[in-house]
């Protein structure tokens, strides 16, 4: 089995064009991305895939070289374009452990419609997954991952989602209340894997799972154990949620946890 759009290519690379800090191209130039030359969309699409496909022009993340990664959940093949020149452009062990327990719990997270936003999502192995089981995904990242974490996104997802995912820059404790307010936004699930590791924005961290929590959300975070500093983040995260481990697998150090706010 193939991915869902098979006819969508590897972007080319457009030095001449137009990019915004998060990668896309500003141009009305048709895309030159399709299989069949013509730039427009194929012969019987909808407005929406109409618009959907207008998405694919944009350079992704320029980085020096890619790789092709398989992957299998929900059914369906998934090809994710990875880079190990970035932290944010391979699939980290906590996201197939995710992965994992989406597909297996589906059902009973009622994931079918449900509203979820990913923070940190890197290439979009989690969001896709979520994607494809049903959810409305808004996967979010630093500017410069955000052309490669869409195209994985479109590449595995048109013509086979219920809802189109989208893509947002959020950079963690900036501009929370600005982009996400409370009063507008509400997410079922905020996924996170591996978003805690050796770097100093966990108090940013914690501050975006906490103001995009709110009273039913399910934070659902996976992350591989290394550091004594993932620990202090695991005791932090334990004082303001509710805190039960779903998962977890000694082989490889990673734990799955459910947080829910304290005072939901
Ligand atoms: C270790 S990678 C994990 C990627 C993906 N979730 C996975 O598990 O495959 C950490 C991710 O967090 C993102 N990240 C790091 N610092 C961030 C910040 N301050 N704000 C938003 N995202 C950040 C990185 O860009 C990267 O995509």
């Amino acid at each position: 089995m193939d991915v869902c759009l098979s006819s969508v290519q590897q972007p080319q690379r457009l030095a001449q064009a137009p990019r915004t800090p998060g990668g896309w191209l500003e141009t009305e130039e048709e895309s030159t991305v399709l299989e069949d030359g013509t730039g427009g969309p194929p012969a019987g699409s909808n407005k929406t895939e109409s618009s959907l496909l207008s998405l694919l022009k944009f350079v992704p993340t320029d980085y020096a070289s890619y790789t092709q990664e398989h992957y299998w959940f929900a059914g369906k093949s998934i090809i994710i374009q990875e880079s190990i020149e970035s932290f944010g452009a391979v699939v980290w062990p906590g996201a197939t452990v995710l992965c994992q327990y989406l597909e297996e719990h589906a059902e009973e997270l009622n994931l079918q419609d449900a509203k979820v936003l990913e923070i940190g999502a890197g290439p979009g192995l989690v969001s896709i997954v979520a994607s494809i089981l049903g959810a409305q995904v808004t996967a979010t990242d630093l500017p410069d991952i955000l052309g490669n974490l869409q195209y994985n996104l479109l590449k595995n997802t048109l013509k086979c989602t219920a809802h189109p995912p989208e893509v947002k820059e959020l950079v963690w404790g900036e501009d929370l209340e600005e982009n996400f307010p409370k009063s507008t936004f509400y997410y079922n699930y905020v996924l996170a894997s591996d978003v805690v590791y050796h770097h100093y924005f966990l108090d940013e961290l914690l501050t975006t799972m906490v103001h995009l929590a709110k009273p039913g959300t399910a934070v659902l975070w996976a992350n591989k154990f290394r550091f004594s500093s993932d620990y202090e983040f695991l005791d932090k995260f334990k004082q303001v949620f509710d805190t039960t481990l779903l998962a977890e697998y000694p082989e490889s150090a990673v734990k799955l946890f459910k947080g829910t706010l304290k005072w939901d």
